[in-house]
């Protein structure tokens, strides 16, 4: 018999992931991360309750925040819908020698109180400051497990030695080196960067040995198609889904676009044809 704990982390990925082992995630971290700049193109999404209710209804798997806007918004979150909270975080105003620490600011408790489904955590691999986030990492993992949360690393390959080795942090070798840091530091799920190509990721999703890796998403495409194209070729390479925020923030109308990702995500649909399908072509 599988004790209490591990029960609980199984009920809980499952409210992510569907049967096919895949999801996508709306993540909206990015009024304290990147600023409410972020926002500007569609300045009503700034307000969590409008934006959350809009991914919600196109039929997201889950939503990702740091716990104060989960406090104002996680009730939008409907109980079929996976809640995950981020207890860690840095903003964009703090010197720039600090931008390679990410610091707690929330609980395990926290993260309980508002109901969540899964504990995200940030650790920069490479960083000057990669063993305080270790410990974090370490301590954040240890007790939501225990509690039978499971866990998310963000595992960002960033630093300066990362750039002066590999050229790019996105260089596939220091993200696969990321993501096995990840699995080997006890994440359940872990989100990274795009290496560039199919062949690349899926080494990235080998090296996870089972873990389920998502991407993060990243700027906004002009083009929502050529954001389908990227998010397919994840899959074709083995990855579990996609954790994206200004792609569907930073949209007009974003309910059209997230069900069209939810095709290419869990019916494999071509992304031209996942477009057209949604009216995006
Ligand atoms: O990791 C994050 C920010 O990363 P960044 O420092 O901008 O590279 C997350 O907080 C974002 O929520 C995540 O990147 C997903 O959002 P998008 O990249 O899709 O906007």
């Amino acid at each position: 018999m599988d004790a209490y704990q591990n029960v609980g982390i199984k009920r809980r990925m499952k409210r992510f992931f569907r049967r096919d082992g895949r999801a996508l995630i709306f993540a909206m971290d990015h009024g304290f991360e990147h600023g409410p700049t972020d926002f500007e193109e569609h300045w009503e999404h700034v307000n969590p309750r409008i934006i959350i209710k809009k991914v919600v209804r196109a039929g997201i798997d889950g939503v990702m925040m740091l716990p104060g806007l989960a406090r104002a918004a996680g009730i939008d979150v409907k109980p079929n819908v996976g809640l995950m909270i981020k207890l860690t975080s840095k903003t964009n105003l703090r010197p720039k020698d600090d931008q390679l620490l990410q610091s707690q600011l929330g609980y395990v408790e926290d993260a309980v109180k508002l109901g969540a489904d899964a504990i995200a955590a940030t650790v920069y691999w490479g960083s000057p400051q990669e063993d305080a986030m270790m410990r974090q990492f370490a301590e954040i993992a240890s007790y939501a497990h225990d509690l039978g949360f499971p866990v998310v690393q963000f595992a960002y390959p960033r630093g300066p030695y990362i750039n002066e080795k590999y050229g790019r942090k996105e260089d596939y070798r220091v993200v696969m080196y990321g993501a096995r840091a990840a699995v080997e530091s006890g994440a359940d799920m872990i989100k990274t960067y795009w290496t560039g190509s199919r062949e690349t990721f899926a080494k990235v999703v080998d090296a996870a040995a089972g873990v389920p890796v998502l991407l993060s998403g990243g700027a906004k495409t002009d083009n929502p198609v050529d954001f389908l194209k990227l998010v397919w070729d994840v899959i074709e390479a083995g990855g579990a889904g996609a954790v994206v925020g200004r792609n569907i923030f930073q949209r007009e109308d974003p309910e059209p676009f997230i069900k069209a990702l939810l095709r290419v995500v869990h019916r494999n649909e071509d992304p031209e044809e996942a477009a057209k399908a949604e009216g995006l072509l």
